[in-house]
């Protein structure tokens, strides 16, 4: 072993026996002068050396960063909670866009307010009625006389409620997608209600696809005048809804000194008058003890959907309505295709780590999108309503919910291009299976496997959890994977804020995990 100085004049080991280390040894005649040179060109070469480590050095640093963007995608069935869930992340993570799209899911609420109350003067139309009857009991003789009460109170109703129907339709096409095959859809763009040539705000959200708005397969035909048959209503991206119906393009200053806002209703076209004309009718309609009966016998329950507005009538229609966070979060937007959502969430040590949510849609003839997905995300959260045990899909209505639930949960945990991403199972609606429950709807009735257990919460939504959690067990092809479910109501703000704090640092650690990280 021998011990050769090195370009700083320290020492370091090198073996003779190596023919590399041996070569580069200096001559053994070297004059002063060759030795500074050869000093020189050698601190030359560790300085470009040093540069190309550092310039690797930040490559990676640049490779890491890019890697450590965490993707999540939401899935399950349509109403199943994504896009809810989705504005809680928002709400905790990007307050400010969600507050400032706040005035422009006033449209949506009203939307949302108008159809449910459509929705109740269908159930209650003797025509319906008898509609209903020849459907579930070609047998059953049919009397009029018994209907008779409700069917003049409806025709009391329609008429002094018309101008919803007209307000539907408007709302509907300001909002829908032009390219939509519906005939309602079609049309030319008038009634519009806000100024269209000021900029609306820009939203932080990446859309991609589009949106459609409520789910309705029912033919308003007979219902209202000039409305007519129509499925579901899409929001095309291209129209910015959000800025469209945002305050940015509704207030105008009155007077340059004062400063003082125009509002929406001092505009004679706004919505908000033909609804606060209406709120007193609405009102009656909603609290009147005939038409509840008449709901509860058709097993309608809107207060599952997007019924909550009813309960908040006087409000939701004042003039200078402003929606609150819970509105925001209980509006009803159906998503079609997938929506991308980039969020920076600074927390303790993983400060700055970016983050994209993908929102889809979960109805049948959406799920095809999802797969391009699947090779590149970090983490799913896979939301299943347990509330919806006596529900059908609205796409078909053969179909029980849970029982697609359950499929598609099979689906997404056995295949095998998501066998090392993490999956977080949000048992969603259990306020909802809690009042189901309650109001005597028994598990047992429409699931057999359930046998004798007891109709209560507690009972309910262990045997929900355990099923998901067996069919995970049997069918990841990942038999490490660690399965997080949680119990959800995900419009409750403040209970989803400690579970999503709970699952991001889930996910994040499986991810940091994944690239050794940590
Ligand atoms: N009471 C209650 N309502 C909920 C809950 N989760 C979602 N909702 C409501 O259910 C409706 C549907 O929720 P969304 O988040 O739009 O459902 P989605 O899964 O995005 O549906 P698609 O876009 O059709 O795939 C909305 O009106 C929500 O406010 C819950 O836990 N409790
Ligand atoms: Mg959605």
């Amino acid at each position: 072993m021998a011990r050769t100085r090195n370009l700083e004049g320290g020492t370091r080991r090198r073996s003779l026996s190596d023919p590399l280390a041996a070569a580069m040894l200096p001559p053994t005649n070297e004059t002063p002068e060759q030795k500074q040179e050869r000093i020189r060109a050698e601190n030359e070469a560790k300085r470009i050396s040093d540069g190309i480590d550092e310039m690797i050095r930040q490559e990676r640093n640049e490779m890491k960063k890019t890697r450590s963007d965490v993707s999540v995608l939401l899935l399950g069935q349509s109403e199943s909670g994504k896009s809810t869930t989705l504005k809680q992340f928002q709400l905790m993570h990007s307050p400010s866009a969600f507050h400032a799209e706040r005035i422009a899911w006033r449209a949506v609420i009203y939307l949302n307010l108008v159809k449910s109350i459509t929705r109740i003067l269908i159930a209650l139309s003797p025509d319906a009625d008898i509609e209903e009857q020849l459907l579930e009991d070609d047998s059953a003789s049919i009397s009029a006389d018994n209907h008779l009460p409700i069917a003049s109170k409806y025709e009391s109703y329609r008429q002094r409620l018309q101008p919803l129907f007209d307000l539907e339709e408007r709302l509907s096409r300001l909002l829908s997608s032009p390219d939509e095959d519906e005939p309602t859809q079609l049309g030319p763009q008038n009634g519009t209600w806000v100024n269209p040539t000021t900029n609306g705000h820009s939203t932080p959200i990446v859309t991609r696809p589009t949106s459609i708005l409520g789910p309705s397969n029912r033919d308003y035909s007979q219902v209202g005048h000039g409305t007519s048959k129509k499925k579901e209503l899409s929001v095309h991206t291209s129209k910015n809804w959000k800025g469209t119906f945002s305050l940015s393009r509704t207030k105008n200053p009155k007077s340059k000194h004062t400063g003082e806002i125009e509002g929406w209703w001092e505009n004679p076209d706004d919505p908000v008058h033909v609804l606060n004309a209406c709120a007193p009718v609405m009102l009656e309609l909603w609290q009147d003890h005939e038409v509840r009966m008449q709901l509860a016998e058709k097993k309608i329950r809107l207060q599952e959907s997007a019924g909550f507005y009813l309960d908040e009538i006087p409000r939701v229609t004042a003039k200078k309505y402003i929606p609150t966070d819970a509105d925001v979060l209980k509006a009803r937007l159906k998503t079609m295709g997938v929506l991308e959502y980039p969020f920076l969430i600074a927390n303790g040590a993983h400060r700055g780590v970016k983050w994209k949510i993908y929102d889809v849609g979960g109805a049948r003839n959406q799920r095809h999108a999802w797969a391009p997905y699947f090779e590149s995300v970090n983490a799913i959260i896979f939301l299943a309503p347990i509330s919806v045990f006596d529900q059908v899909l609205d796409e078909d209505r053969r179909v029980n919910r849970l029982e697609d639930s359950l499929l598609l949960w099979k689906g997404v945990v056995q295949n095998k291009l998501l066998a090392n991403v993490s999956i977080v199972l949000f048992l969603n609606k259990c306020d909802l299976l809690r009042a189901k429950l309650e109001a005597g709807v028994r598990l047992a009735d429409h699931m057999i496997t359930y046998g004798n257990r007891p109709n209560t919460y507690d009972s309910v939504s262990k045997y929900m959890r355990n099923k998901f959690s067996i069919i995970h067990e049997s069918y990841t092809p990942n038999k490490q994977r660690e399965l997080y479910p949680h119990f959800t109501s995900v419009t409750d703000t403040r209970r989803t804020a400690i579970i999503i704090a709970d699952v991001r640092d889930i996910i994040l650690k499986g991810h940091l995990k994944s690239f050794q990280l940590v």
